[in-house]
């Protein structure tokens, strides 16, 4: 175990130090662009605005023979948009680290864009050895191409081994940014027996008792509750941010939104969009509910120092509610300072 004191210090000589706290940033989708896609590619200049973050795919989805294009495409898209100007992340998915693609991806991103880039996603983390990689070496890219602002990692939970070891990963570099989970490649790790990308399944359920001859009652259950349960609290223990993933079946926007939502809900900052139909959904997901800020505000007004008991329309609020209700205002600001209809909706001062 590296040295507390150690933990911050940069890992090559030139390297940037890295962030103490996470920047903060609205970071309700992860828009997936194939960056080998000329047609889509060329939209990004427009898309740019309407999301949070940009990613430039280079691994699955992105065929064997099209590697070295998307690559180029990514640093053609990273070099033709100003990012920064609209607030808008600019991310990349590099290949795997067993994979024949990885160094020339960091190597060629790094010293063409590196000072344009924000988060490397990393897929099919198993370990904080895979962290630790990958750490050294964009220590030793950033130093070489004078890269000043750290470039941040995110690690996908997609293999049952990286299930295992979530909390090693969570806080194996201070270059975390956070964690997404793959319901894909994770359904094949631990040999489940489902061929969708994320979501639920008809079988996957809890019957009630018998009662005589009455139809019994029968409920879907979440397949990733325990998955996501066990990423948001390694996450959220170690300062960094939990995401869903992929929801495959573009044609079920209801079943995208809940999928979402209960991520939402039990603590995912966002989610990963696939096509440009799931923006909106993410949009309209990862926003408190209005009538939930008006009240969250309500608590933070009536107890100004967060301590103390107060009762708001006969419940009992108190210094735990207070932090809740705090987590939903400040983000109900984020929005707010992104999305003028939000703020015009929350009324936040
Ligand atoms: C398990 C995992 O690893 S998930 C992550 C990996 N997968 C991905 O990254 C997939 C990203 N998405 C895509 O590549 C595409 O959406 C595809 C190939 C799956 C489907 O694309 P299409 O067949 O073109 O879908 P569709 O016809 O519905 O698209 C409608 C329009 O949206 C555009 N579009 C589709 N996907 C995207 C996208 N991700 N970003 C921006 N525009 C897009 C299409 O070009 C099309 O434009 P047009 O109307 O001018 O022709
Ligand atoms: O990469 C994503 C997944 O679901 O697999
Ligand atoms: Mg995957």
């Amino acid at each position: 175990m590296k040295l507390p004191r150690r933990f911050f210090q940069p890992l090559a000589t030139g390297a940037p130090a890295p962030f103490r706290e996470l920047p903060v940033r609205l970071e309700r989708m992860i828009h997936f662009v194939p960056p080998h896609n000329d047609k889509v590619r060329a939209r990004v200049p427009e898309l740019a605005g309407t999301v949070d973050v940009v990613l430039g795919n280079l691994e699955d989805a992105v065929p064997a023979d099209q590697k070295e294009a998307a690559r180029k495409g990514f640093v053609a898209m990273a070099q033709a948009t100003d990012f920064a100007a609209t607030g808008t992340g600019l991310w990349t998915r590099i290949n795997a680290l067993n994979s024949p693609w990885i160094l020339d991806d960091l190597f060629t991103i790094v010293a063409e864009v590196g000072s344009k880039l924000d988060v490397v996603m990393v897929p099919k983390v198993e370990g904080p050895w895979d962290i630790h990689y990958i750490d050294q070496l964009l220590a030793q890219l950033e130093a070489r191409h004078g890269v000043t602002k750290p470039i941040l990692v995110h690690a996908i939970l997609e293999t049952a081994e990286g299930v295992a070891n979530v909390d090693a990963i969570a806080s194996a570099s201070p270059r975390m940014h956070g964690m997404s989970l793959g319901p894909a490649d994770l359904a094949a790790s631990r040999g489940m027996k489902t061929t969708r990308v994320g979501g639920g399944h008809p079988d996957y359920r809890v019957i009630a008792d018998p009662a005589g001859d009455a139809p019994r009652a029968s409920a879907q259950q979440d397949l990733w509750h325990y998955t996501i349960a066990r990423m948001v609290d390694a996450c959220m223990a170690n300062g960094i941010k939990a995401f869903y993933g992929p929801f495959g079946d573009f044609s079920d926007g209801d079943a995208c939104e809940a999928q979402f939502r209960n991520a939402f809900l039990m603590g995912c900052a966002g989610a990963w969009t696939l096509h440009p139909s799931q923006v909106a959904i993410a949009k309209r997901v990862f926003a408190p509910d209005p009538a939930e800020v008006a009240f969250a505000a309500r608590i933070v007004e009536a107890m100004p120092d967060g301590t103390g008991a107060v009762m708001l329309d006969g419940k009992m609020q108190d210094d735990a509610t207070w932090k809740q209700a705090k987590v939903i205002v400040d983000l109900a600001k984020l929005v707010a300072a992104k999305d003028p209809e939000l703020a015009a909706v929350y009324k936040l001062g």
